[in-house]
């Protein structure tokens, strides 16, 4: 039997599939199972009867498994010919691995990046259907895809909801790493501790040979309990141990000690958690073995679209960034305070059909630190988004430096004309995104481009 293409999706079965029925948030693929066989399936696998007498349908235990290792052996095991390098944590995945491309890429190594803003091989960007971690089909035949463009390590993001939905199972890692973990996502969760499940997941059920972890996170110290002697860790208790760090507008400076040597790095990336996403990579980068001169040229240019973007013009400066959960928030207002002479203004709103308990302590969070805070849009989605600024106002007490503006381009324009030599304004949410999502529909919108027409820069 010849299996032309395996899906989960019965409207892109054609002659010679598999089809394999999963249960969703939304519907359940056990409802297309005729329209899968009608269409050509030569296969279907189910988790339970549909109430059709068919010798093609095969029933599983779990079908989001059994999905995962098809397409695994379907596209050639791609990751057991790679060196696959998994990252989770609520925050600093697309930083990290953009700081490991430009290490592997300094140490000659092909390496590809698939994450929240492209799938990529050097300038080769692939089909990216807008999640930072794909289904298995996406996932297995574009891991398929670098292998055959030469890659020979593959940096990844692994969400959280990937995780919990296995898509990427049947996955060989060379190492995992995991950043931190705060409030995000409970919409999907339930609770921390279900986000944490969905984390560890990714550390106790997949071949790995290194878990490197955050040591300095309390939920990174549950992760060493559990991997044991695989754990490889950063931070100020680290294998991998901060001794100093610091951050201005021009960069920062990490100070290291590894298996009783010093170790001095400088990059550009600003802000105070770059000490560990840097750390993460450093030492991933240490366990694969890439030399240390190599390791420090290769974090000092790392350049990630949509974070910590600076413009300066008229003695004002504006930063964009795409801090959209508490804890992310308040590291940037923080750094951010650290740099402003004058008033700190901050313009952000909150994802719509996202998690709504964050709103009101990413309002709280603003109050902490800036003197303005000017209450617009993100993505609504299908939300109001007047409701989804009044659900960010239940945490702020200090009304008086709430400014709402429901227009995100009139939100930034009126917050950087407001603006006075010396002070800052901070954007935050989107950072790189290109659009503005509103019922279902992707409007080009994006912060930096406004920034520049007011600048003029
Ligand atoms: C909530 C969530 O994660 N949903 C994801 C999930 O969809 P689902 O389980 O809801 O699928 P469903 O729509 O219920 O359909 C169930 C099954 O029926 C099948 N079906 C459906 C219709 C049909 O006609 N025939 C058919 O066979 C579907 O193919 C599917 O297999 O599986 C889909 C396929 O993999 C994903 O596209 C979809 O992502 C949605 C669009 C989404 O917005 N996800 C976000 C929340 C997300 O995943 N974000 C993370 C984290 C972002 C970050 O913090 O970085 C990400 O990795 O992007
Ligand atoms: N290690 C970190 N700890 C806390 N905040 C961080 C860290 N790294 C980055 N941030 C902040 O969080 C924002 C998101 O960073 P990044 O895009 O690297 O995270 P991510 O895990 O990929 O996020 P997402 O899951 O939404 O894709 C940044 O814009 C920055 O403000
Ligand atoms: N500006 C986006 C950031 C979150 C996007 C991604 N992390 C997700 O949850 O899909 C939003 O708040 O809608
Ligand atoms: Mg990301």
């Amino acid at each position: 039997m010849e299996v032309k293409g395996i899906t989960h999706n019965s409207k892109e079965v054609y002659e010679g599939y598999i089809f394999v029925a999963i249960e969703g948030t939304n519907t359940d693929g056990h409802q297309f199972v005729e329209e899968a066989l009608r269409r050509g399936a030569i296969r279907v696998y189910v988790e339970k009867d549909v109430g059709i007498e068919d010798p093609r349908i095969v029933k599983v235990s779990d079908t989001r498994k059994l999905l995962g290792e098809l397409c695994h052996e379907f596209y050639g095991r791609p990751s057991e010919k790679l060196q696959v390098i998994g990252v989770t944590g609520t925050n600093g995945k697309t930083t990290t691995t953009h700081i490991l491309e430009s290490v592997f890429r300094t140490a000659g190594i092909k390496v590809g990046l698939i994450g929240t803003i492209y799938y990529r091989l050097g300038d080769k960007v692939y089909r990216y259907e807008g999640r930072t971690t794909p289904d298995p089909v996406e996932w297995h035949s574009t891991l398929k895809a670098m292998l055959e463009d030469g890659a020979q390590v593959v940096c990844a993001e692994i969400s959280s909801h990937a995780l919990h939905q296995r898509r990427v199972w049947g996955t060989k890692f060379f190492t995992t790493i995991f950043t931190n973990l705060s409030q995000d996502h409970l919409d999907y969760h339930g609770d921390m501790e279900n986000y944490f499940s969905a984390k560890l997941l990714l550390f106790t059920q997949y071949p790995q040979e290194f878990s490197v972890i955050n040591a300095d996170d309390p939920y990174g110290k549950r992760i060493v309990s559990v991997v044991g002697k695989r754990a490889r860790t950063y931070g100020k208790e680290g294998d991998l141990r901060i001794t100093n760090f610091e951050t201005s507008l021009e960069g920062s400076r990490l100070e290291v000690e590894y298996e009783g040597k010093r170790y001095r790095f400088f990059s550009h990336l600003r802000g105070e958690f770059q000490a560990y996403n840097l750390s993460a990579a450093i030492l991933t980068a240490f366990l694969r073995g890439i030399d240390p001169q190599v390791v420090e040229e290769g974090v000092k240019d790392v350049r990630v679209p949509g974070r910590f973007e600076t413009y300066r013009k008229d003695g004002k400066t504006v930063i964009v960034d795409y801090a959209h959960t508490p804890d992310a928030l308040e590291k940037l207002l923080r750094t951010a305070r650290g740099i402003t002479r004058g008033r700190l203004l901050v313009v952000f709103g909150a994802g719509g059909n996202r998690d709504r308990t964050k709103r009101p302590l990413m309002g709280e969070v603003a109050q902490n630190w800036a003197d303005v805070i000017v209450l617009t849009s993100d993505n609504p989605r299908w939300e109001d988004p007047i409701s989804i600024i009044e659900d960010i106002m239940e945490g702020i007490s200090q009304k008086n430096k709430v400014l709402v503006e429901p227009d995100r381009e009139k939100a930034i324009r009126l917050a950087v004309e407001m603006a006075k030599e010396g002070d800052v304004v901070v954007i935050a949410g989107k950072g790189h995104e290109d659009y503005q999502e509103i019922k279902g529909v992707r409007y080009p919108f994006s912060d930096s481009a406004v920034v520049r027409e007011i600048l003029h820069v």
